[in-house]
C-alpha cells in the first residue's frame, strides 16, 4: 500500500509505518503526477484535494486531513468517485483557545483591562469555541455564543444569542468554518458593512478562516484611523497575505493558532484511527507512545490566585507575542511574503498545551482552578 503524507504531519511515520511504503510531500506544490500511485493520501490545509489533483490516480482508497477545516477537500468529488474520507474534528481546538487567551492575557497587560469586565461574543460555538468558553468560565469571563445551526439543535441546552448581539461585545472571536453556501454562509461575514459598526473599544480576533473577515475592508478602517484591536492568525490569500495590514494588528501570526505539538499530532492520531477502522486493523498506537515530555513539567503556586498569577501561568506555557515577534521579524523583510509565510508555519518552534504542566498548590481552589484551566493532573 502506498501512503503519501504531508510532510509537515508529525509523528506520521511511527503512526503509519505498518501500513506501507511511505511517502512524504510538500503539501503546497502537490502535483497530479506525483500523487498518481497513491493509494492513501494524507493531507493538511494547504493542500486542495480535488478532480484536478486526483485526475492521474485511479486506486485511491482513502484521502484524510489532519485538520478540523475542510474547506480545501472536494468531499463531493470524493463521494462521486468512492474514496473515504477522514478529518480531525477537534484534533486542535484547545490549542486554538490557549492561543485565544494568551492573546487577551497580553492584551489585557498591555491595556490595563480587566478580563473579568469584559464579555467576549464566541461566534461558532463547535469545538474550538466550546474549548475557549470553559476556559474563560474557569477565570470568570463572561462571553456570549452565537451558532444559528446550534441553537436549532434540540440536544445542545447552551443558551445562544444572534449575531448582531455577539459583535456588540467587548470581545469579538471567531470560530466558525470557511462556508460560501447555506443558510449562515461565513464567506466574509464580517464584511465591510458589518466591520463599519464595530467601536473603538472593541477586540476582534480571527483564528478561524482569513476569509470570514474582509481584509481590504479591515485595511481601509484601520488606514482611517478605527481604533478596534485585531487580533489575527488567519488571513485572506494565505501564503500572499495583505502585508499592509500587518502594522494595524495588535497581534499577528502565520496560521498558526491550532500549532501545538498535541494539536497537530491528535490530527495524524486521529487519520490512524480511521484507516485503521477502514482496514480492520486494531489501534495499537497513541500518540502518547510518541508526545515528548515538556520543557516545564510542574508548577506550584504559592500565593493566591490573582490576575498577575493568571498572566504568569498562561504565559508561562504560551506566550502568543513569542509568534507575533517572528512574523513581523520575517514578512515583508527576509523574502517573498508567500515563501516567508510557509516557513514560518514549517518550522514553527515547539509549543505544548497547558495539559502538558502539571499544577500544584496547597490550597485546593488554586488547584482545581488550574485544571479547569486546562492544566495537567493534579499531584
Ligand atoms: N487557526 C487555526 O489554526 C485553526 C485551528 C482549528 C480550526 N480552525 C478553523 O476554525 C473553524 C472552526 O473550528 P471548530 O473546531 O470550532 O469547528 P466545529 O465544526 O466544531 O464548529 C464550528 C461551529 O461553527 C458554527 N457555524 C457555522 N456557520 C456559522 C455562522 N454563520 N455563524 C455562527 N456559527 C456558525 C457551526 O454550527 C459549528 O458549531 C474550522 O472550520 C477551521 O476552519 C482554525
Ligand atoms: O483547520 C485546522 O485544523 C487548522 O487550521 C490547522 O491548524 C491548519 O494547519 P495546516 O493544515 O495548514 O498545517
Amino acid at each position: 500500500m502506498k501512503i503519501f503524507f504531508d510532510e509537515n504531519m508529525p509523528f506520521a511515520r511511527e503512526f503509519f509505518s505498518d501500513f506501507g511504503e511511505l511517502t512524504a510531500f510538500a503539501g503546497r506544490t502537490l502535483t497530479t503526477e506525483q500523487v498518481a500511485e497513491a493509494d492513501v493520501l494524507l493531507v493538511r490545509s494547504i493542500t486542495e484535494v480535488n478532480q484536478s489533483l486526483l485526475a492521474a490516480n485511479n486506486k485511491l482508497q482513502f484521502v484524510g486531513t489532519a485538520t478540523i477545516g475542510v474547506d480545501h477537500i472536494d468531499q463531493h468529488y470524493l463521494r462521486q468517485r468512492g474514496i473515504n474520507f477522514s478529518a480531525a474534528p477537534g484534533c486542535n481546538a484547545i490549542s486554538v483557545a490557549e492561543y485565544v487567551l494568551s492573546s487577551l492575557v497580553v492584551l489585557a497587560e498591555r491595556y490595563q483591562l480587566v478580563l473579568q469586565d469584559l464579555t467576549v461574543g464566541i461566534i461558532g460555538a463547535g469545538n474550538t469555541g466550546s474549548r475557549l468558553s470553559e476556559k474563560l468560565d474557569a477565570i470568570g469571563v463572561n462571553y456570549l455564543l452565537c451558532d444559528p445551526l446550534l441553537a436549532q439543535n434540540d440536544n445542545d441546552q447552551r443558551e445562544f444569542v444572534a449575531l448582531e448581539q455577539a459583535l456588540a461585545c467587548d470581545v469579538i472571536s471567531l470560530h466558525v468554518p470557511k462556508t460560501t453556501s447555506g443558510d449562515y454562509p461565513t464567506y466574509h461575514l464580517l464584511n465591510e458593512q458589518r466591520l463599519s459598526q464595530l467601536s473603538s473599544k472593541q477586540i476582534l480576533i480571527n483564528a478561524c478562516r482569513g476569509e470570514v473577515t474582509d481584509n481590504q475592508a479591515l485595511l481601509k478602517m484601520k488606514q482611517r484611523g478605527h481604533g478596534v484591536k485585531l487580533v489575527l492568525d488567519v488571513w485572506e490569500n494565505e501564503p500572499q497575505i495583505l502585508t499592509e495590514l500587518i502594522s494595524y494588528c495588535e497581534i499577528t501570526t502565520a496560521h498558526i493558532a491550532g500549532y501545538s505539538l498535541e494539536g497537530k499530532a491528535r490530527g495524524t492520531e486521529m487519520l490512524y484511527q480511521a484507516l485503521s477502522r477502514l482496514l480492520n486493523k486494531p489501534v495499537e498506537k497513541s500518540l502518547t507512545d510518541f508526545l515528548p515530555d515538556s520543557g516545564i513539567s510542574h508548577i506550584e503556586i504559592n500565593q493566591g490566585f490573582d490576575e498577575i498569577l493568571l498572566n504568569q501561568l498562561v504565559k508561562m506555557v504560551y506566550d502568543v507575542r513569542r509568534d507575533d515577534a517572528l512574523f513581523r521579524q520575517q514578512i515583508g523583510h527576509q523574502q517573498e511574503t508567500a515563501l516567508a509565510f510557509d516557513l514560518l508555519r514549517k518550522t514553527y518552534p515547539a509549543r505544548r498545551e497547558f495539559s502538558s504542566v502539571n499544577v500544584s498548590s496547597n490550597q485546593q481552589h488554586q488547584s482545581a482552578f488550574a485544571h479547569r484551566l486546562g492544566f495537567g493532573n493534579l499531584r
